[in-house]
C-alpha cells in the first residue's frame, strides 16, 4: 500500500479511537435548543476549527429522539484553503465510528426565481463543479477500506429520506416554502458575478454554495446514506439592471430566521430513521447505540 494512503488511514483511525475514548463519560447538557439527552460537547480542536464568521467549530454527541448523533456545528471549506482530505476528514472518521447516515446542511443563493430565501431546498442532485475540473476529495491512490476506485454518484441523495423530508414538511405546514432541487458547489469565496449566475441558471442549477458536494461525494464512497437540504439565504443577481448584492450577513439573518423550522425538520426527519441501533462500530466498540452525523452550522440551530 502507498505510505501516505497508510499515514492517512492512521489519522482517521486515531481520530476516530480518540473521539470514542471521549464520549463515555457525558455531561448533562442541552445545546442549539435541541434535547439531547446525556450529550457530551466535545471542543475537537484537532479537526473542527473552521474560522468562519457564523460556524461555532464544535462536534457534539448525544441523542436525538432516541437516536445518539454527532453533531458537526461547522465545516471546512476549500476556499479557506483546507485541503479536500481535510474538507471530508470528519465524514471518513464518522463512518469508522459506526454512522450510518449524513445528514448535511448549507446556505445557498437560489438561481430559480420561484426560489425565495427563506425557502428549504431538498437536495436532489448536486454539481460539483471543482470535482469536474480535478478538484475531487477521492483523488490519488484509492482507500479501498473505505470505497470503489469509480463509485456512482447517480443517486447520491436517498430517494426515501428525501421523501420523508417532504412528508414532514406538510405536517409542519412548511410545504410551500419546501421543494427540491439542484445544488451546485463553486469555489468561492466571493460570490457569483452576474455571468457566473447566468452560466449556472442555464446549466440547470436551482442553488448555489461553496461547499457540500465534496463530503457528499466521499460519504457516497464510503456506503452512508446522505440526505441533504439548501437553506435559501439569499437571490443571486442574474441581471445588470439589479442593483442588490448578497453579503455574508444577510446570510446568516436569513439562518437565524428559519432556524426553528429547520430543527423540526431535521428532528422530525431523525426521528424516523429507521437504523440498527447498536451497531458495532468499525473500530471494534460498541458505538452508544447508532451514530448519525448531521453536519449543520450553530447559525442555523443556535
Ligand atoms: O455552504 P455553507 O457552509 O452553508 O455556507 C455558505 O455560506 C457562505 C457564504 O455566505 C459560504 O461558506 C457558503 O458555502
Ligand atoms: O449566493 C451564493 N453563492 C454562493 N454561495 C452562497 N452561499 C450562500 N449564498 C451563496
Amino acid at each position: 500500500m502507498h505510505q501516505n494512503n497508510q499515514n492517512i488511514q492512521d489519522e482517521y483511525q486515531k481520530a476516530a479511537d480518540w473521539l470514542l475514548a471521549h464520549t463515555k463519560h457525558r455531561p448533562s447538557m442541552n445545546t442549539f435548543g435541541l434535547r439531547w439527552k446525556t450529550p457530551a460537547r466535545l471542543r475537537a480542536d484537532t479537526f473542527v476549527l473552521s474560522p468562519v464568521q457564523g460556524h461555532a467549530g464544535r462536534l457534539v454527541f448525544g441523542e436525538l429522539r432516541g437516536k445518539t448523533c454527532v453533531c458537526m456545528q461547522g465545516r471546512f471549506h476549500m476556499y479557506e484553503g483546507h485541503s479536500l482530505c481535510k474538507t471530508t476528514f470528519p465524514v471518513r472518521v464518522f463512518k469508522l465510528l459506526g454512522v450510518d447516515t449524513l445528514i448535511v446542511t448549507n446556505a445557498a443563493g437560489s438561481l430559480d426565481d420561484s426560489l425565495r430565501p427563506g425557502d428549504i431546498m431538498i437536495l436532489k442532485d448536486h454539481i460539483n463543479f471543482p470535482g469536474l475540473c480535478g478538484l475531487n476529495p477521492l483523488c490519488g491512490p484509492n482507500l479501498d477500506r473505505f470505497g470503489p476506485r469509480f463509485p456512482a454518484m447517480s443517486g447520491c441523495y436517498d430517494a426515501g429520506l428525501r421523501r420523508i423530508a417532504m412528508e414532514i414538511g406538510k405536517q409542519l405546514g412548511v410545504a410551500e416554502v419546501m421543494t427540491e432541487g439542484v445544488y451546485a458547489m463553486v469555489g468561492g469565496p466571493n460570490f457569483e458575478s452576474i455571468a457566473e449566475a447566468r452560466l449556472l441558471h442555464r446549466l440547470g442549477v436551482d442553488a448555489v454554495g461553496m461547499s457540500t458536494a465534496p463530503e457528499v461525494v466521499v460519504a457516497t464512497h464510503c456506503g452512508l446514506r446522505v440526505f441533504g437540504l439548501s437553506l435559501i439565504t439569499n437571490k443571486v443577481v442574474k441581471s445588470y439592471d439589479d442593483p442588490e448584492a448578497v453579503d455574508h450577513e444577510a446570510v446568516l439573518a436569513v439562518g437565524r430566521r428559519r432556524a426553528q423550522t429547520l430543527q423540526s425538520l431535521v428532528m422530525e426527519l431523525v426521528s424516523r430513521l429507521d437504523i440498527n441501533n447498536n451497531t458495532e462500530s468499525a473500530v471494534g466498540e460498541k458505538c452508544p447505540s447508532v451514530i448519525l452525523n448531521l453536519i449543520v452550522k450553530s447559525r442555523t440551530f443556535m
